[in-house]
Formats: C-alpha cells, structure tokens, sequence
C-alpha cells in the first residue's frame, strides 16, 4: 500500500523564560513560555534520515533565550514576531514557523510601612485558592482551618543558599543573590472553640489579612534559604493575628537557573533565567505557639 508523508512540524515546546531587567533598585520581570514549531523541507529528514534541513529544538530554545537577552521581551507578539521572522528568514528549509507565547503576569508586593514602591517582591496574578476545613463533633468541638494554595511569589533578589552540606554527590553552586519563587500553600488554624464561630467572627477579614501577613513576610525577608523565609512568615502571622495558633506551610521551591548564554557571546548578570518545574525542592513545615490548644482533629 502506498504511503506518502502528511503534514508535520517539529520545535521546542514550553521554553520558560524570566527575564529580569533592574532599574537602579527597581526590579521589573516577564515571565513567558515559549513554543516554536518550524515546517518547511522536512521529506528528507522523515524519509531518510538525513537532518541536513534541521535546526535542532535545542537551538531553538537556546535563541529564545539569547533574544530575550539581546532584545529584551517586549509585548509577547513583538517577541514571537521577532523569533518566527528570524528561523523563516535565516533557513532555507524553514518556510513556516508558528511561535506560541504565553505570557505570566505578576504584580508588585505592596508593603505597608516599607518603601512606596516595593522593589523586587512579586505575587503572580489570579492563581490562588481559597480553602477551608472544618470539624464538628457531637460533643460541640469545633476546629477550623483556613487556608489557600497556589499562590505564587517571587523576589528577584535578596535571597541566598550557601554553607550547606557538600558530599560527593554535591555539584549545586553557593549563591548569594538567586531568585526565590515559590507556590505558597498555607492552612492555619483558628484558636476559637465552637462557640467563638459564631456571626460576628469574620473570617473574611482574617483572611485577607494573614494572607498580607505572608505577602508583607515574604517580601520583607531577607532569605538564606526558603525554610528561613517559610518560617519568618509562619512567625509574621502568629505575632500579627491573635486568632490563629498554628499555621503549617508546604512550599515548592520553584528553580530558577541562570542561563549560559556565553556560547553566543552574550554575558548573562542575572538577567535570563530558566525556569525548571520539576524536580523541586518541596519545604514543609509548621510554625505554632508554645501554648496553642490541643489540635483535636484539626488536622485529619
Ligand atoms: O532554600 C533552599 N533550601 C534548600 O534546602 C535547598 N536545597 C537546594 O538544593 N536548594 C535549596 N534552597
């Protein structure tokens, strides 16, 4: 039976870039994802193996990278105008490129108190969850945990990670200026017993406010490492609000690497970052008062 190759198309798929662009102290971020997919002269490369027609998918994120560095990112179509345009015109066998970018877009932290404008402290817009878990019993207790998962943040500086353990199997380099990004999930625990619940407790604005608790601990941390900062923010919101006596925190680091771009002769100071997804380093830990009530089945 006859046989003839159909449509196709190859590229590199979610190359996450972060670019960082510094304004004196003032930091700005994008935060994009980009997917090229190249088609043109491809029937040799299928048929007979022959990757003469071929601009590896590594090369393509490699120049993601190296144009957000030399043109810095823009408004995403500029940026994938710019990239679609560069494999057509500078290939011969690429006579399409299709550039899908998704961009993620981050807010500054504001901080009460601090510096007008916060400098380096972002939280990413419209992902987190609200959550809560209760327990009543036929006795009359009561537990109530608050919570919210997934919300994103991240300081562009201000964080560093030296004076670990190094075994044989360490190859991790000491920091002391690194991205710290992380997706915060938090629950914590109201100290009120059944009859506290009742109307007049506002949960609504207990939460929003240990929620500025974390934001406000997060961005005012100087860190040393996330468990560091996890902690300084479990300490921000029990020294803040009365109504919580334990707050338990799970936070993925969320890597950022810094790209080498020396290979194009382009010098990377903290400017582009790859940022992996997985593996991650995952934090736990839980910050309480000494004399927090008996957990019950707060936790179950
Ligand atoms: O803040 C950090 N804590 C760690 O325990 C750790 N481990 C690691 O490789 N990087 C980091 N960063």
């Amino acid at each position: 039976m006859p046989v003839i190759l159909g449509p196709n198309r190859y590229g590199k798929a979610e190359t996450r870039v972060v670019r960082v662009v510094r304004d004196g102290g003032v930091h700005h971020i994008k935060d994009i994802n980009v997917s090229s997919a190249l088609s043109g002269d491809m029937a040799d490369v299928h048929l007979t193996g022959s990757n003469e027609a071929v601009l590896p998918t590594d090369t393509q994120k490699n120049t993601a990278f190296a144009f957000a560095r030399k043109h810095g990112i823009g408004q995403i179509e500029d940026f994938a105008l710019l990239l679609a345009r560069h494999y057509v015109g500078s290939q011969p066998t690429i006579g399409h490129a299709r550039v899908e970018i998704e961009e993620y877009g981050w807010r500054r932290i504001p901080v009460s108190g601090g510096p007008s404008e916060p400098r380096h402290s972002f939280v990413r817009d419209g992902q987190e969850v609200r959550t809560c878990v209760v327990h009543h019993d036929e006795d009359g207790r009561t537990t109530v945990v608050s919570g919210l998962k997934d919300l994103v943040v991240l300081n562009s500086t201000g964080s560093e990670f030296h004076g670990y353990i190094e075994d044989e199997y360490t190859t991790l380099k000491p920091t002391t200026d690194r991205i710290l990004a992380t997706a915060v999930s938090a629950q914590w625990r109201h100290s009120g017993e059944s009859h506290d619940f009742g109307a007049s407790y506002d949960f609504g604005t207990s939460y929003d406010e240990v929620r500025r608790c974390l934001l406000e601990a997060f961005a005012g941390t100087h860190s040393l490492s996330l468990q560091q900062t996890l902690y300084a923010m479990g300490r921000r919101v029990l020294d803040t609000r009365e109504e919580v006596c334990e707050i338990r925190f799970a936070m993925p680091n969320k890597h950022h690497f810094l790209v080498d771009l020396a290979p194009f002769g382009l010098d990377n100071d903290n400017e582009v970052y790859y940022a992996a997804d997985r593996p991650y380093g995952l934090i736990e830990g839980a910050v309480l008062r000494d004399d927090a009530p008996d957990a019950a089945f707060a936790w179950e």
